[in-house]
């Protein structure tokens, strides 16, 4: 009997962005998943399960082998750390930039710089990296907020269009990284469900290549 695999694919925003493309790969769930309450479901494809869970739990799941593969925004996978992950594709989908960002007209503090952020680990590392002193303020949402309300000097978070920003007087400062979706798969699974995992991830790679071109062969 051929190998199960469980997909893991982050609910939200980029899950909106990941049922399009799986759908050109030929991957479609047997039910819509915006109407269900189901977290588990299955898929046209016997072998393939799709699991729809919080975006930031994708890592742990696919670290853990609870799922074989999984997608995920390349934010949430700097900020979980890649230990026991392969990232074998960039799927090109949910691209924003994670920056710094402050009120606007503000000159960023010169001495320790109060930051606020979901992205604790990545802000310690962006600021200690650049010899800057910082505390670092775990937030879960609503970043732009808090130098408005003198909780911090500075917020690291995802920025898009500049919208949010701009609607609450702030402006961007520097770049952290660009940032789009990515596959990941549990580095166990690829040896011992090699066989299973190459054809899914080539299909994922044709429905990219398809969408974009391939970089390393269009000029
Ligand atoms: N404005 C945006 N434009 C494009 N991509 C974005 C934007 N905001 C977030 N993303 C990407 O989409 C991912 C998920 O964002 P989403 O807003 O759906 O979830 P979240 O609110 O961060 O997660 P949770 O609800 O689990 O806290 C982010 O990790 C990032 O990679
Ligand atoms: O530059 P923009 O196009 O305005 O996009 C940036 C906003 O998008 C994300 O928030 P989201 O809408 O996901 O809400 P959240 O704060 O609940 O994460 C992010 O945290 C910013 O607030």
């Amino acid at each position: 009997m051929s190998k199960q695999l469980i997909l893991a694919l982050s609910k939200g925003r980029i899950l909106e962005e990941t049922l399009p493309l799986l759908a050109d790969a030929g991957i479609e769930p047997s039910e819509d998943i915006d109407k269900s309450r189901k977290l588990l479901f299955d898929t046209n494809l016997p072998n393939v399960k799709l699991v729809v869970i919080r975006a930031t739990d994708v890592p742990t799941y696919v670290q853990l082998g609870a799922a074989d593969l999984g997608v995920a925004g390349k934010d949430v996978l700097m900020e979980h750390g890649a230990e026991g992950l392969y990232e074998p594709l960039d799927l090109r989908i949910a691209k924003c930039r994670l920056m710094t960002a402050g009120i606007q007209g503000a000159e960023p503090a010169r001495a320790r710089r109060r930051v606020a952020t979901k992205f604790v680990d990545i802000a310690r590392r962006y600021y200690a990296e650049r010899g800057i002193q910082a505390e670092v303020i775990k937030l879960y949402g609503g970043m732009e907020l808090a130098p408005l309300m003198n909780l911090a000097d500075e917020i690291v978070d995802i920025v898009d269009t500049g919208n949010t920003l701009r609607a609450n007087g702030m402006a961007p400062r520097e770049l952290i990284a660009d940032i789009s979706t990515r596959l990941v798969v549990n580095k166990a699974a690829m040896t011992m469900k090699h066989e299973q995992l190459k054809p899914l991830i080539d299909r994922l790679r044709e429905a990219v290549m398809s969408r974009h071109g391939d970089p390393t062969v269009s000029a």
